[in-house]
């Protein structure tokens, strides 16, 4: 099952992509950074504390708009977009998941997938449910439909955060440490869950993660030191 659009090429390629911030003390957050997410791969940033990776996942998913540079997504290039049309992209397009779910506490797991669903608006209400649904099976969610947030492990808080990045069949999931709030065994299962998604149905994940057991399972691990690629960049070992 491949996503929408459909262009060959990458999914996703940035060219001299630089993000500074203006103010007493001008600051630097991704310097000069060119590179290409291929369909169906599974790519992680790492890199030190503070060098720069959530801020180029933020760009990468257009979360963030770049000072200089131009990205491109499944072909399209984004630098002309304004505000709506890069909101309708990433609701259609992308897919997110950070370190803390950000589900919505008053709403019930299929209620949380369902949102972005009816937001895009392709699907009659009982469609949503039933693809929403399906996706929370799918994460092992069986039983759990109806369960707000606070009855959940956070395991599977992650999986239904993960059931809502999936609901309008994104091309791209990009994830901040996706696994950083998790004990070991949800970690892995959360790991599993997104190699899968690369394998199975050749989506492309991004992640930003510390967790070495994480990035092991990755097609390829992206270094970055001061805002910049650093091919050369390894995790200390006392990370491993
Ligand atoms: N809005 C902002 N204003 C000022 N400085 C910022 C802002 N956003 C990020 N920074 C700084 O830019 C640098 C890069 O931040 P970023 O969060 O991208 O790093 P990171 O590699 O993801 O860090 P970590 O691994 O600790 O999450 C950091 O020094 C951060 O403090």
């Amino acid at each position: 099952m491949k996503g929408a659009g459909g262009a060959a090429g990458p999914v996703i390629r940035i060219e001299h992509v630089t993000r500074t911030l203006d103010g007493e003390l001008p600051v630097t957050l991704v310097n000069d950074v060119s590179l290409q997410i291929e369909r169906g791969e599974f790519v992680c940033v790492m890199g030190p504390s503070g060098s720069g990776k959530s801020s180029l996942l933020y760009l990468l998913g257009l979360l963030d708009v770049p000072t200089q540079g131009r990205i491109w997504i499944d072909g399209q290039d984004t630098s002309g977009f304004d505000e709506d049309r890069l909101a309708d992209f990433r609701l259609a397009r992308l897919g997110y998941v950070f370190q803390f779910h950000f589900l919505l506490q008053e709403f019930s797991a299929l209620d949380n997938v369902c949102l972005p669903i009816r937001k895009l608006g392709r699907l009659a209400d009982e469609a949503a449910r039933a693809r929403a649904g399906e996706l929370l099976d799918q994460f092992g969610l069986k039983g759990h439909h109806q369960k707000r947030p606070s009855q959940l492990s956070g395991g599977q808080r992650q999986r239904v955060a993960i059931a809502r990045a999936l609901a309008n069949d994104p091309l791209v999931i990009l994830a901040d440490e996706p696994t950083g709030n998790l004990d070991s065994a949800a970690s892995a299962n959360v790991r599993d869950i997104l190699r899968d998604l690369t394998r199975q149905l050749d989506k492309s994940v991004v992640a930003v993660t510390h967790d070495a057991d994480f990035a092991s399972a990755a097609d390829r691990r992206i270094g970055i030191v001061d805002g910049r690629i650093d091919m050369a960049w390894r995790p200390e070992p006392a990370a491993l």
